[in-house]
């Protein structure tokens, strides 16, 4: 329960509706408490108008029904000094019925107007904070959870904790009020009567807090069996094309079968044990009316008007819904803990790239010293940059090469700040990068990362994605002649409308890349960071990609990290890395008289270029 104090700044909030919605529930409930005691009242009309037929004559006084709320009170009292029949009373009383009825059902629809729609508006307010809070986590954050879990916690908790700021709150609100509405006026009417009535609460109570547990237990293991389900049933979907391939389809479906077969076992024994809880509950509800009627015919053989068993039988009627919702609602109050518990933990993780306490923005056009720089994973302790050091001047274009795992990229992850260096620093116009704010660093940086993502979305809104101003058609196209994917794209059917992601064409490979590649020549930050992005083109279309890059980045300072030569442009400078360290830094002339590593590559490569093909690979 502690963990759902973190709702209650959203309760302060909302907190006009939520008194309002209290209101309502309280004032919904005083007019419905007022049927039990008109029907008595006419039910004792009744019966003196036979007794008195019968030519027993008697008075119901007023005082009589002194124990009636005082609108019913005043009503009678109206009747009493007014010469109505009896029939225009049971006519006038059942009008006042009504009215009651529709003044209950009035403000039970402002009660749920406040209460459940405050409800909407925290779970709105709490998905935009959770999403915020992802927005600000580091990347290691990514690394470390699951899809699956960021998404259960934006969808499903939330959604289990609105129930417990909408429908949980209201519920118990509602409970306690038809509690305190009903037994004020039973303990009034007959003191005797409604300690007999409520005998088999206690049982009642045991039987709710019992079942209950086992029924929040029970809820829980199906839960966790309809998640294994999912996953099975997400990981088949995605992983289809590898499933056929391998002619797994038969263990798949087996594996599904089980998962399923165990998610029916557990929601028939929740089944069975909810088809327990029901009828037990009727059967209780079912005792107390019964010893009302058993009790109260006693009394009435002793002089008590028959009014009052008909009054008792529907306030245990009145009792009937909000007890039986108990069990529910306290399972509904359980499991919003639960997930607020999940989302706290997640709201409290803070990331540790923080935003500079004293921001400069230095003129970010390119000098960038890496100065004896190391770096470990955080999770996994791999040590994946040890003492690198590198300056790179405004204009140069510099070639990273290295066997797979040397530590290329963690260099465009560090210089992106997605991780801070353990040792060392990097510095952008001399100065720190964790003194640049991370949305002015990150806007000077054109980065193409090494997995392409694509948005469900047109081909254009992928291209110019991230840029602040509307881009011109023109642009969008020269983009993509730059990153020579135009002449593709004008071959789809819709061309640059093109829906692409998820939920559009699926582009090949190559196609992806460079459409990721038109999307960072677009942005045109200053600097510009290619981290293997031609890993899926074939070696012409390599050539022609690195020959347009080459007039495009002319006033660019670049960084292009790679496994393969590109011979086509001119570099500055060529870093070649090995186990995170700098193995060999110059220019092409200086490492081919070096006759190392980068020589060995440049010459199996001009070799295979030989055989008709433009690149190799390094290893
Ligand atoms: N997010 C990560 N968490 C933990 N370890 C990582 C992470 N990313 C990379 N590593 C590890 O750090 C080392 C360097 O990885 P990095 O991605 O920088 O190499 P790379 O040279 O770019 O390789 P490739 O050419 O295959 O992309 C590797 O041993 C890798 O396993």
């Amino acid at each position: 329960m502690k963990h759902l104090a973190a709702l209650n700044k959203y309760f302060w909030k909302y907190r006009v509706r939520l008194s309002l919605g209290v209101l309502f529930v309280v004032l919904s409930n005083f007019f419905d408490i007022l049927s039990p005691q008109l029907s008595g009242y006419i039910i004792n009309m009744v019966t003196h108008a036979i007794r008195q037929n019968q030519g027993i004559h008697e008075v119901i006084k007023y005082e009589e029904s002194g124990n009636y709320n005082f609108l019913v009170q005043w009503f009678i009292k109206w009747i009493n000094s007014s010469a109505f029949t009896y029939s225009s009373i049971v006519i006038l009383a059942g009008v006042m019925l009504l009215i009651m009825a529709l003044l209950r059902g009035f403000f039970m629809f402002l009660m749920r107007q406040t209460i459940i729609v405050m409800s909407r508006h925290i779970e709105y307010d709490q998905k935009n904070e959770i999403y915020q809070h992802y927005q600000q986590l580091n990347t290691n954050f990514y690394k470390t959870h699951s899809t699956g879990d960021m998404m259960n916690r934006v969808a499903e908790d939330v959604s289990r904790v609105r129930m417990y700021a909408g429908p949980a709150i209201m519920y118990t609100i509602n409970l306690v009020t038809t509690i305190i509405f009903c037994l004020f006026y039973m303990f009034k009417q007959n003191a005797s009567l409604t300690w007999l009535v409520l005998s088999p609460l206690p049982i009642l109570a045991i039987t709710i807090y019992v079942v209950n547990n086992v029924i929040h237990k029970k809820s829980e293991i199906v839960q966790r069996s309809l998640s294994d389900l999912t996953t099975n049933a997400q990981e088949s979907y995605s992983g289809i094309r590898v499933i056929k391939s391998f002619g797994q389809e038969k263990n798949m479906l087996g594996f599904f079968k089980k998962n399923s077969e165990e998610y029916r076992r557990n929601t028939v024994s929740l089944s069975k044990l909810e088809a327990i809880y029901f009828p037990s509950m009727t059967l209780m509800i079912g005792l107390s009316t019964l010893i009302a009627i058993l009790s109260g015919s006693l009394q009435v053989l002793h002089g008590m008007m028959p009014g009052v068993i008909v009054e008792f039988v529907l306030y245990i009627n009145k009792l009937t819904f909000p007890v039986s919702a108990i069990g529910w609602t306290a399972s509904m109050i359980q499991r919003a803990s639960a997930s607020q518990k999940r989302i706290n933990e997640f709201l409290q993780t803070q990331s540790p790239i923080t935003e500079p306490e004293k921001p400069v923005t230095p003129v970010l056009n390119g000098n960038i010293v890496f100065d004896d720089v190391s770096f470990t994973y955080p999770h996994t302790g791999i040590q994946a940059l040890r003492h690198f050091s590198l300056a790179i001047k405004e204009g140069e274009k510099v070639l990273i090469l290295g066997k797979t795992g040397s530590g290329k990229s963690t260099i465009a992850q560090l210089l992106l700040r997605f991780y801070d260096v353990d040792e060392g620093k990097i510095l952008l116009n001399g100065e720190n990068i964790k003194s640049i704010p991370l949305r002015y660093l990150r806007e000077h940086i054109s980065y193409v990362p090494q997995d392409v993502f694509l948005f469900s979305d047109d081909i254009t809104s992928n291209i110019n994605f991230g840029l602040t101003h509307a881009a011109e058609a023109a642009d969008v196209q020269e983009a993509a002649k730059y990153a020579s994917v135009h002449n593709e794209i004008n071959n789809l059917q819709h061309g640059y409308q093109t829906l692409v992601g998820e939920r559009g064409v699926t582009l090949s490979g190559g196609q992806k890349q460079r459409i990721s590649i038109a999307r960072a020549l677009m942005k045109g930050a200053s600097i510009m960071l290619f981290d293997d992005c031609l890993s899926a083109v074939d070696s012409k279309t390599e050539h022609d990609i690195v020959n347009n890059l080459r007039q495009y980045l002319q006033d660019k300072t670049a960084i292009i990290i790679t496994h393969r030569i590109f011979t086509a442009l001119n570099f500055d400078k060529i870093v070649v890395l090995q186990d995170g360290k700098v193995l060999e830094k110059g220019t092409h002339e200086q490492l081919i008289k070096q006759n190392g590593e980068y020589a060995e590559l440049y010459n199996l490569q001009m070799n295979t270029e030989q055989t008709a093909q433009a690149t190799t690979e390094f290893q």
